[in-house]
């Protein structure tokens, strides 16, 4: 437990050299303005009949971005802050209360921890503890949550469930734009929900440290609920972009297995998050995997003579060996699941 940074951070007054990224990747001095004209999609009107103007929003927003931010998603806005209060509640208690899901195993369905799933390989560490556990079906999972705070597996559960439906409903307005049929994003891709809470303490030196390099998530679809304080950047045309933290709203961000499927026609972002030195910062991610047997390829609806198939047919658990090999985790994992032309 003595790696993890909540243990010692707040203890050091500089960076120790095993966290300072290369100059190329590191977030640097200059400050990335938030952005607000990143698509921001109100999902009221999916129930009214401006449900055609959603669906066409949402799919430009994943063309064109691979990402968007939801607000009046139905999720009621005390349940979402109840469970970013009970999360950093979590993350505030002290080790001896955390010591019972704390493991160095990455293939424990729960687990606290630091930096990624290889910290003992790892040349550089990322600026942040984790939690993260499997919820999809809770009752499979939930006796492995945290104890404490009591009312965690409660809160938890009960946003787990919830997102569970919104991602089912976002991913049907997905398959409807892109012409697939209802229910495309079946069992097969969307089975393995985790739930993944990142906790970035304040850094002694936020340009030279990341929270988490430049990556392209590795699932089919994540939904990110951030807290008040900025930290999250998108790569866009060659720059980075700030997003900005909306209250109670979510970040849906497309994941690679979404670009594969839908013939590389979405794109999934490049993304990372930046540390402070004065607040902690808190973000929740509820994301949505194949399970490693499925097969993921370019929908057939997709191919024809003039959009030949971008991707080879791969299972998950293929993917997700290249994913953990290629250490920028970017857009190079997916090269060798590409067809050469
Ligand atoms: O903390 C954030 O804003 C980004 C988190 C993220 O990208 C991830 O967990 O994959
Ligand atoms: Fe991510």
């Amino acid at each position: 437990m003595d790696k993890l940074l909540s243990s010692w951070s707040s203890t050091v007054e500089s960076l120790p050299e095993n966290y300072v990224f290369p100059v190329d990747s590191r977030s640097g001095d200059a400050t990335v303005p938030i952005c607000n004209t990143l698509p921001v999609i109100d999902l009221t009107t999916t129930l009214s009949h401006d449900r055609q103007d959603a669906v066409q929003q949402i799919l430009e927003a994943c063309q064109d971005f691979g990402f968007f931010q939801v607000i009046n998603h139905g999720i009621d806005d005390d349940l979402v802050s109840d469970t970013m209060r009970v999360v950093k509640e979590f993350f505030d208690m002290p080790n001896e209360d955390k010591a019972g899901v704390y493991s160095e195993d990455s293939s424990k369905k729960c687990r606290l921890y630091t930096s990624t799933y290889d910290y003992e390989n790892e040349e550089i560490h990322l600026w942040r503890d984790n939690l993260r556990h499997h919820c999809h079906p809770i009752d499979d999972f939930i006796h492995l949550w945290p104890e404490k705070p009591a009312r965690y597996r409660d809160v938890v559960g009960k946003y787990s469930l919830e997102m569970g439906k919104l991602s089912s409903r976002i991913l049907e307005i997905i398959c409807e734009g892109l012409g697939l049929g209802h229910g495309y994003f079946g069992i097969g891709v969307t089975r393995a929900q985790l739930f993944s809470a990142n906790h970035y303490p304040p850094c002694p030196s936020p340009s030279l440290a990341l929270g988490l390099p430049k990556h392209c998530d590795a699932n089919l679809i994540t939904f990110l609920l951030q807290d008040e304080i900025y930290g999250l950047q998108v790569y866009r045309n060659g720059e980075w972009v700030g997003v900005e933290p909306i209250p109670n709203a979510f970040v849906v961000i497309l994941g690679h297995q979404a670009q594969v499927i839908s013939n590389g026609k979405l794109t999934s972002p490049e993304h990372r998050a930046i540390t402070n030195s004065t607040d902690n910062r808190t973000s929740i991610v509820y994301s949505i995997n194949p399970m490693p047997d499925s097969l993921i390829e370019p929908a057939k609806v997709l191919i024809n003579d003039s959009n030949p198939p971008v991707y080879r047919a791969f299972q998950f658990k293929e993917f997700l060996k290249a994913y953990e090999v290629k250490k920028d985790y970017n857009e190079g994992a997916l090269v060798e699941f590409k067809i050469k032309a």
